[in-house]
């Protein structure tokens, strides 16, 4: 099957003030693939993630240098940046819903965007829910606050919001660090489902995690890319020595 390139990314330096935090990445994200980023902590995962939906924007003093297309078209110039938001939806490390209800939860991007008819977002509702593998659960209470749910349907909660305004691409910052093991496993597979639909690019602290679910694994390290290829090339036979030292646990 021909390659298709979602993200490509050409010699990104990220800078925060006079720190260097990305130096020269470059990376091709492919369409309806998990991409997992690894690495020790502070090498640079999350401020590269946000690069790609142009979330470091909102950082004082960071200055980003080098090309980010999606879809071959360049982010930080050429397409507006509320609309590159809608098409690249973000997930974070701790669930985050709104102090509302599920249900207000769900439709309030599609509410930001203009859909008002309750049969509209009654039907966004559902169906996010469902691709969020979380409607079975709450279909019953969607008026009850968010907040009251546990951690790991709070998680879903958020994943069905973002896709409720059918994004392209859903970056997922350690979606499961702060769920326990059942919890995370149902994100692992709802990732898995979700990638027929969607491509994916997750930051993850948990090699089996990566091991498990990704297509494709980039091994980050003091803000240079060491290299990218398919998971199964990355933790079998690694081509540099530093991403092999990581992987059997010598240094993290
Ligand atoms: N807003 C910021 N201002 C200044 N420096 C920052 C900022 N955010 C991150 N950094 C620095 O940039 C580097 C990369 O941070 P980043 O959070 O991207 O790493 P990470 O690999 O995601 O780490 P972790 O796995 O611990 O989340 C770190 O040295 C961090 O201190």
């Amino acid at each position: 099957m021909k390659k298709e390139i979602k993200f490509n990314i050409e010699d990104l330096d990220l800078f925060y003030g006079e720190f260097q935090a990305l130096k020269k990445v470059n990376l091709e994200i492919e369409k309806n693939e998990i991409t997992a980023f690894i690495g020790p902590s502070g090498c640079g995962k999350s401020t590269f993630l946000r690069t790609l939906n142009r979330m470091n924007d909102l950082i004082e003093n960071v200055k980003i240098t080098g090309h980010v297309t999606l879809d071959d078209q360049n982010i930080y110039n050429a397409i507006d940046v509320i609309k590159l938001r809608s098409r690249v939806g973000m997930v974070f490390q701790k669930p985050n819903p709104f102090p509302m209800s599920i249900y207000d939860n769900v439709a309030y991007g599609p509410r930001v965007h203009g859909i008002k008819k309750k049969q509209e977002l009654d039907e966004i509702v559902e169906k996010s829910l469902k691709n969020a593998a979380v409607w079975d659960e709450v279909k019953d209470r969607l008026k009850r606050n968010a907040l009251s749910l546990s951690g790991g349907q709070q998680q879903r909660i958020c994943i069905a919001r973002a896709l409720a305004v059918e994004p392209e691409v859903l970056l997922m910052d350690e979606p499961t660090s702060a769920l326990d093991p059942i919890s995370t496993l149902k994100i692992e597979d709802l990732a898995t489902e979700l990638k027929k639909q969607y491509t994916i690019v997750m930051v993850t602290h948990n090699m089996q995690q990566a091991a498990r679910i990704s297509d494709k694994t980039a091994f980050f390290l003091l803000g240079e890319l060491i290299e990218s290829d398919r998971t199964d090339k990355i933790f079998s036979n690694p081509n540099d020595k530093r991403t092999e030292d990581y992987i059997t646990g010598r240094f993290g």
